[in-house]
């Protein structure tokens, strides 16, 4: 190595950048980067052990390269290079990383909160008003040359009870969507956000409460331990008659085996779902289901947002490069070492 010559850190990008390549290709400025955008999770595997990304300080991944590598698990991470010390992950939603195992191996991890807000919220209104007027039926009649087919009266939500299951960022910008309408909405928490902090003026109620009083339930946690299959037969039962369900959140939080049998019971008036149990397999109960409007998990599926995801997804990167810590890490691995990142960051 001539002796001015500087080693750049390697960064692997897992997937692919669609729109912001400027801001990704400004990047080998000041880095190495490399990319996998196809292959097996065994032949990812095999490639850390037999140190094929050595040296490698940064990944930055998509919410699809899961097609390729698999989770983020124990296993996985286990195999990655010791060098790694960020992982930039594409998405709010980070399930398909185990941050406790990154946390315990010095890895600090980063999502795109707050990008999302917007489009999943609009996601979720377009569902929830599609469930009440059960518009798969008049939609696909229209096209079988069926005209409005067996449609008959629905329904509309001025004047309906919204419970809103997680008031983040996204069950926010529902709820400020949803008041226009006419909602009423009320949420449940792991905490009642406190009152300066509830723009919405929405009511903090139990969860018992949420699903016993809602007309509309609409689902916006994170999957984890304590959330998947929240909503299951007991959930079903203590819910009015008539309510609708609406998911853009993660599909498992929801046993789809009760959903079915709520739908055919007539429990449940409608679903709208963006996210699927066993997705990109449907449950062929809500495929069969006209009261379903089922949408394959494009929630953020726009341009605006998108370009804002991969925009926050390198600048993450960037920070990492340049500053030694994420811009916006998960709880999990903020708290890694008393409180600090691996290198003692806050950001
Ligand atoms: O599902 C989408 C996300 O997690 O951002």
């Amino acid at each position: 190595m001539l002796p001015d010559e500087v080693v750049k850190p390697i960064v692997l990008l897992l997937g692919e950048v669609v729109l912001a390549h400027n801001e990704w290709n400004s990047l080998s400025k000041i880095a190495e980067l490399r990319q996998v955008n196809h292959g097996t999770r065994e032949q990812f595997l095999n490639d850390c052990r037999a140190g094929v990304y050595d040296g490698v300080l940064a990944i930055s991944r998509t919410y699809d390269s899961t097609q390729i590598t698999g989770r983020f698990d124990q296993e996985l991470v286990d195999a990655l290079p010791s060098s790694l010390k960020f992982v930039s992950h594409n998405g709010a939603g980070y399930d398909s990383i185990d941050a406790h195992a990154c946390a315990a191996r010095g890895i600090s991890v980063s999502n795109t909160p707050g990008a999302v807000n917007a489009c999943s919220a609009d996601t979720a209104m377009f569902l929830i008003l599609g469930a009440l007027r059960r518009i798969h039926i008049p939609y696909t009649a229209l096209r079988a040359g069926k005209w409005r087919g067996h449609m008959g009266l629905t329904h509309e939500p001025e004047g309906k009870t919204l419970g809103i299951l997680g008031m983040g960022g996204i069950g926010t910008a529902v709820a400020r969507r949803a008041q226009p309408f006419g909602l009423h909405v009320q949420y449940h928490n792991r905490s009642c956000v406190p009152e300066q902090m509830n723009l919405t003026g929405a009511k903090y109620v139990s969860f018992e409460e949420l699903l016993r009083t809602s007309d509309v339930i609409s689902v916006h946690l994170p999957l984890n331990a304590s959330t998947r299959g929240l909503i299951s037969y007991r959930e079903f039962a203590m819910m009015k008659t008539g309510v609708v369900l609406v998911n853009t959140a993660r599909g498992p939080i929801v046993n789809e085996d009760a959903l079915v049998q709520a739908l055919e019971e007539g429990k449940v008036w409608g679903a709208g779902l963006d996210v699927h149990e066993w997705e990109p397999e449907i449950h062929p109960g809500l495929i069969a289901n006209e009261h379903c409007v089922l949408l394959p998990h494009v929630g953020t599926a726009t341009v605006e947002t998108q370009t804002k995801m991969e925009v926050l997804v390198v600048e993450n990167v960037r920070s990492a490069l340049e500053r030694g810590c994420l811009l916006t890490p998960v709880l999990e691995t903020r708290k890694m070492v008393n409180g600090f990142g691996p290198l003692g960051e806050i950001c």
